[in-house]
């Protein structure tokens, strides 16, 4: 058994039987029912998640980055140049980036994963190593990346996940840094919603306008050439599912969706950052269903394809800044939303026990 087939066997659907102990204990808080509005609806997730009520505090929390290049980059998709993966790397393991700085806000650890960024990287601490090639190649002239390839970068999410939960976290978020990484993601979004290419294409790190255009045709020649013509074969089975993450992906993408099932098999929350994320977690979704309740949206990036993905998943994100960096920034910023959301359910007296008098019927 691969340990992919061994993490999705070991998820199960949220708790149906906490959830509703959750939502029952939500009505007794003192409180008008619902005026918690969707902060009511993640205490109750996650106390399916965890199969708990009230769930435990999603802490300590720990913030993973994957990295990762892509051969698409010749194809004039970014305005940035390639080595941003690898100084970015470098810049989030001395702690300079905005990650770094939300990371401290909240109280997260950081661990960089190096996937498959392009160079070779100075081994620096907080920077692990599951290198599984050096870079993708270019998806719009064929195949990202085998499909060993792609399970090897899905097992390194799932292993990340693993250490994580074992060393004591109580809540995941995923992080992604890659140049061109938008191309692939709007090609994994258009190949598993159906949507044209052109809904799920944004401007990434800010395309002008004729580069846009450009990198919407670039997405629609990816489908083509991998065999998936006009969007609409959405795949189905796991089989299908790795071949059109191989086809179009990223391995930060295959890496992230490891991630998430790594998390909901160990019944931890996985806080989702953007649309890398998005495209992640309809590939997690498509290689197990039940993977999507233990997932919260962090935020809604400026991207428009994440709200197409979100959207397809049934996920409604917490913070909406029209932020477009990555990194797990938007995750970082949602975690004391849940922390709040989760506190509730611990501190908040109920109507019986502070002698509130409740709504008269
Ligand atoms: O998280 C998002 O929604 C998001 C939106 C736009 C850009 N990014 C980040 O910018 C990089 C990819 O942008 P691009 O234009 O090179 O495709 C990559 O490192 C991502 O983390 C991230
Ligand atoms: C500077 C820079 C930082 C980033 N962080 C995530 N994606 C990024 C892209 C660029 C270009």
């Amino acid at each position: 058994m691969t340990l992919l087939d061994a993490t999705v066997a070991a998820i199960w659907p949220v708790d149906p039987v906490a959830m509703a102990e959750a939502r029952t204990r939500q009505d007794r808080l003192t409180k008008p029912r619902g005026s918690l509005g969707v902060l009511e609806d993640v205490a109750v997730r996650l106390a399916g998640v965890a199969a708990a009520c009230p769930p435990p505090m999603p802490s300590p929390v720990a913030l993973a980055i994957f990295a990762a290049d892509h051969g698409v980059h010749a194809q004039g998709v970014s305005p940035w140049p390639q080595e941003v993966t690898a100084q970015m790397v470098a810049n989030f393991a001395a702690g300079g980036a905005v990650a770094n700085a939300f990371a401290a806000q909240v109280g997260a650890s950081v661990t960089v994963v190096d996937v498959g960024v392009a160079t070779d990287l100075t081994p620096v601490p907080g920077v692990v190593s599951r290198k599984v090639a050096y870079g993708t190649a270019d998806l719009s002239e064929g195949p990202a990346m085998t499909r060993e390839q792609a399970l090897e970068a899905l097992s390194a999410g799932i292993r990340t996940a693993g250490d994580l939960v074992a060393a004591g976290n109580r809540c995941l978020i995923s992080g992604d840094m890659g140049i061109a990484n938008t191309t692939a993601s709007a090609a994994l979004i258009s190949l598993f919603t159906g949507r044209d290419p052109a809904s799920a294409t944004g401007r990434g790190t800010g395309v002008d306008d004729a580069m846009y255009q450009h990198k919407i045709d670039v997405v629609r020649r990816a489908l083509a050439v991998n065999g998936y013509g006009e969007a609409g074969a959405v795949p189905q089975g796991q089989d299908s599912v790795l071949d059109a993450l191989a086809a179009v992906g990223g391995f930060e993408h295959a890496a992230i969706a490891g991630f998430i099932l790594g998390g909901a098999a160990a019944r931890v929350p996985v806080i989702l950052d953007g649309v890398i994320a998005g495209a992640a977690a309809l590939v997690a979704a498509a290689l197990a269903p039940d993977a999507a309740g233990y997932c919260v949206a962090g935020h809604r990036s400026a991207e428009p394809g994440h709200a197409v993905a979100l959207a397809h998943l049934g996920l409604r994100p917490l913070v909406d800044l029209e932020l477009r960096l990555g990194e797990g920034t938007g995750g970082l910023l949602a975690h004391p939303l849940v922390s709040a959301a989760v506190r509730v359910m611990h501190d908040v007296a109920t109507f019986d026990s502070a002698g509130v008098a409740d709504k008269e019927r």
